[in-house]
């Protein structure tokens, strides 16, 4: 593993979704480190509003079967090579993890809570960049799904807010360039 000890701000700045991983496993011992210091991110009321299902090393092949099912609904009619093209964005993945909320009945404290946890995912984010672990937060559509709910044991009143996949990279993406700071800025008058 590469120490990159970065300062805040390059860390912050220099950081990359990575969206094509390499296959190298990340061990889980470091995915659970990484989410362990995550867990300082800032939170109202302390109301820690979230628990993690983690895979990582070795584990992260018993993943596949379950994203398989509700990614490709089909894969039983397919043919290995074309289900091992579609299923690559997957087998490359070197450890994920499911973050899950809380999702609160009152409107403020969910969006507290969602802004939390978001708080939480963009530190085991840097985090890992700083360990020369890449990752990506990604939204696709099964998490909703009932079956991958059911089959990750995501109880009524929760929701996956994301599936946060971590991994080891050989080409690093370009600069996603970010709207021109000036436009953002209102000065109070
Ligand atoms: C809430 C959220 C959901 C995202 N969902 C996806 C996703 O489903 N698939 C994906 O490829 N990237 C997803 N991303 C990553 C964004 O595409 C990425 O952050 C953006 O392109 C900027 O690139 P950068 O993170 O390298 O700066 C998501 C990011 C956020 C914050």
């Amino acid at each position: 593993m590469t120490k990159q000890s970065l300062s805040v701000r390059d860390a912050i700045i220099q950081r990359r979704s990575i969206k094509a991983f390499n296959g190298k496993k990340v061990a889980e011992e470091d995915l659970l480190a990484i989410l362990e210091d995550a867990t300082w991110a800032p939170n109202h009321g302390m109301r820690n509003p979230w628990r993690f299902i983690v895979a990582g090393g070795e584990r992260y092949e018993n993943v596949l079967p379950v994203i398989r099912e509700v990614a490709i609904p089909n894969w039983k009619q397919l043919d290995e090579e074309t289900l091992e093209k579609q299923m690559r964005k997957f087998t490359t993945v070197g450890g994920v993890v499911f973050v899950i909320v809380p999702e609160d009945v009152r409107q403020k404290e969910r969006l507290e809570d969602y802004g939390a946890a978001s708080a939480l995912i963009q530190n085991a984010q840097l985090l890992a960049w700083d360990q020369g672990i890449g990752s990506c937060w990604k939204t696709p559509p099964f998490l909703d799904n009932p079956t991958f709910r059911e089959r990750l044991g995501v109880q009524p009143g929760e929701r996956i807010m994301s599936m946060l996949q971590f991994g080891y990279y050989d080409v690093e993406p370009k600069v996603k360039e970010r709207k021109p700071f000036d436009e953002l800025v209102t000065l109070f008058e």
